[in-house]
């Protein structure tokens, strides 16, 4: 199922929400609306799943506006950080309750729903957990039922609403993969709500970026991360160093030191140049003086755990991140105090906000 947004609008009282939004989603994607709290990704999910109207514009699904369709006639599952399961409930009956309150000219007789019930928690690997009951279940348990629950109607569309929101790290990165794998398998269009954005850039086809109401970009994990629309992006996709520098005649210069950047440079005057940890080069320090074209900054702290290294620099009274990999640092071999030469494989430069 495709589904096409356009011009969709929602105040609350004087609250813009959602001001004017676009959006295609392709059958079959997983999609991320990803931004910060209160930049409309919930107000844009609930009205898709048909819970909320919008003021002004339309959602179309394949094609067909649904603004006369309740939210039980567009075939949408939801799973919601806080969308309990029903307590007094086993799993079992959780997960049957979607087909069982069917009308009854479409409801599959019981032997179906038990069918059908048994094979979705095969598919969410809880089985064995049938017959508990949800206050028995971990937090990731929990959600996975809330899933199966989701899927047993045979949704067209699937939302989910921060659904590992709740739930710890270690749980949250599992549940992530084999969200992946599920949405692999099954190819139901999906769209979920994250202000996570490695959750976002981990998970999803494509990610949408949102901030006050508006879409300030779209596009693949990687589009989004290396090639961001604008500094709102490029910060809140994270892991990002700015350098307070300048644009003199059309070039952007740090320290008077000329950085490559890639992009527009913009107007002449005080500017921020974006750089990742990972595009930071380091070097080794030359005995004298420092190689043209590079600056010159001490390691002020460094972790070594795992396959990257991560070091934090002193550049002329900034601290600067960066990020290589093990092999690399011990080519350099460079400690706590070390001198290094750093450079930008890539940089972005933004005008400094006044
Ligand atoms: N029913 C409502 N009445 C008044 N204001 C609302 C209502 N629902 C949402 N809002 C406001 O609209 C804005 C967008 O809310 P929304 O829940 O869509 O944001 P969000 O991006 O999902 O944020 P979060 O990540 O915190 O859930 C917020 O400022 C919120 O306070």
């Amino acid at each position: 199922m495709a589904i096409e947004i356009r011009n969709v609008e929602k105040t609350f009282g004087a609250f813009t929400a959602l001001g004017g939004v676009s959006l295609d989603v392709r059958s079959g994607e997983l999609l991320a609306l990803l931004g910060p709290s209160g930049s409309g990704k919930t107000t844009l999910l609930r009205i898709i799943a048909g819970l909320d109207h919008a003021d002004a514009g339309e959602v179309s699904f394949d094609g067909q506006d649904t603004r006369d369709r309740a939210a039980r006639d567009r075939k949408v599952g939801f799973v919601f950080q806080h969308y309990a399961l029903f307590r007094h409930m086993t799993v079992f009956d959780n997960v049957a309750f979607g087909l069982r309150v069917k009308k009854k000219a479409e409801r599959p007789a019981e032997m179906d729903i038990r069918r059908r019930v048994d094979q979705l928690l095969t598919m969410v690997q809880l089985s064995h957990l049938a017959t508990r009951y949800p206050s028995q279940l971990s937090g990731g348990q929990r959600q996975r039922v809330a899933l199966a629950r989701a899927l047993a109607i045979e949704p067209k569309v699937l939302l989910l609403d921060e659904p590992f929101g709740a739930l710890d790290a270690k749980v949250r990165k599992d549940l992530r993969k084999w969200l992946r794998h599920l949405h692999d398998d099954m190819h139901i269009t999906s769209i979920f709500v994250t202000h996570d954005q490695e959750e976002a850039l981990e998970l999803a086809d494509r990610v949408v970026v949102m901030n006050h109401g508006q879409i300030i970009q779209v596009g693949t994990p990687a589009e989004v991360y290396d090639h961001p629309a604008d500094s709102f992006v490029f910060d809140f996709l994270g892991g990002v160093n700015r350098l307070n520098g300048v644009i003199e005649a059309g070039v952007a210069r740090l320290d008077g030191k000329a950085v490559r950047v890639d992009g527009a440079v913009g107007a002449d005057g005080p500017a921020v140049i974006y750089v990742r940890p990972h595009q930071v080069e380091l070097g080794v320090a030359p005995a004298e003086g420092v190689p043209e074209g590079k600056w010159s900054a001490r390691v002020s702290s460094l972790h070594a755990a795992g396959p990257v290294a991560r070091l934090e620099l002193d550049l002329a009274g900034r601290a600067l991140e960066a990020q290589l990999s093990r092999d690399r640092l011990s080519d350099l071999a460079l400690e706590v105090g070390s001198w290094c030469t750093v450079d930008f494989r890539h940089a972005r430069v933004f005008p400094a906000k006044s």
